[in-house]
């Protein structure tokens, strides 16, 4: 059997409490944490609460070295994953994988960043469009490289009035990228497309939710660059013409200017 769990958004204790149940039950705990990372805690703290090992497995060992599945015929084993399991990763690649070997599959739920937003920022759920992450810029032939498809996006969801949810990049070796950085490509970008979609735009800044102090903060993406969001996690919203609630939900929880609201 093959058990996906999700551990939640910042600590070892925000694991359901099926979740905390099922991962005491496997006979093998694996946890990837390069689609997510849980940053109020620590391996040595999961294991002391999970009464379990946990062995982590890179991207390679999640995505293509998947021999370890082959555990999962005998055996008892799950699979944590920050957050829930199956929101903006490619982990149902996995469970097919495992449903063609033979191996039982199920799921166990976690607050998702996709949802943690909605209730941090007031923006109405359903109004989210597709979601996009900005990838660390990389240099090649002494090239700096922008993935222009976060712009894309954006662009394509606020011509249908709808939110965009930007992830923001962990990589091995840069770590993870804060919204100040983000703030800067999406400039950088709009300078080169120079197609208007973040001109004058507002912008809604995550940190750390899920821990006692997550920020929520909102302004014109220009002056948001410069807002001290502390440490990382980080995401950003950027918002499509608001309903007169969001506006104001925006104001009161997220010290958006009062400007937004005429
Ligand atoms: C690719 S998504 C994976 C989402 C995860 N599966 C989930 O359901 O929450 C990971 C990105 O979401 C954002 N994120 C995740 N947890 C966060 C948190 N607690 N606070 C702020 N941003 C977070 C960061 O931008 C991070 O790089």
């Amino acid at each position: 059997m093959l058990t996906f769990i999700g551990l939640g958004l910042y600590d070892e204790k925000d694991i359901t409490v099926k979740g905390l149940e099922a991962v005491r039950r496997a006979d093998i705990v694996y946890a990837e944490f390069y689609t997510s990372h849980l940053m109020g805690t620590s391996i040595e703290k999961m294991e002391e609460l999970y009464g379990r090992k946990v062995t982590v497995l890179t991207r390679e060992d999640v995505e293509q070295n998947t021999s370890w599945l082959s555990l999962a015929k005998e055996k008892n084993v799950v699979f944590l994953t920050g957050g829930d399991a199956m929101v903006a990763t490619t982990h149902i690649d996995l469970r097919l994988r495992a449903i063609d070997m033979g191996i039982d599959t199920a799921i166990i739920h976690a607050p998702s960043i996709s949802s943690a937003v909605s209730g941090l920022s007031g923006l109405q759920n359903y109004r989210f469009g597709k979601s996009t992450t900005i990838p660390f810029p990389y240099t090649r032939r002494d090239k700096t490289i922008i993935s222009e498809a976060p712009y894309d996006t954006i662009k394509m969801n606020r011509r249908n009035n709808l939110h965009t949810l930007v992830f923001l990049d962990i990589d091995r070796e840069k770590g993870f990228m804060r919204i100040g950085e983000a703030v800067s490509i999406l400039m950088e970008m709009e300078e080169r497309r120079g197609e208007g979609v973040l001109v004058n735009a507002l912008a809604v800044g995550i940190a750390r939710a899920g821990s006692d102090s997550p920020v929520a903060h909102a302004d014109y993406l220009e002056k948001l660059k410069d807002y001290d969001f502390g440490r990382p996690l980080h995401t950003l919203i950027i918002p499509a013409q608001l309903h007169f609630i969001e506006a104001e939900a925006l104001v009161k929880l997220c010290g958006a200017p009062q400007d937004i609201m005429k």
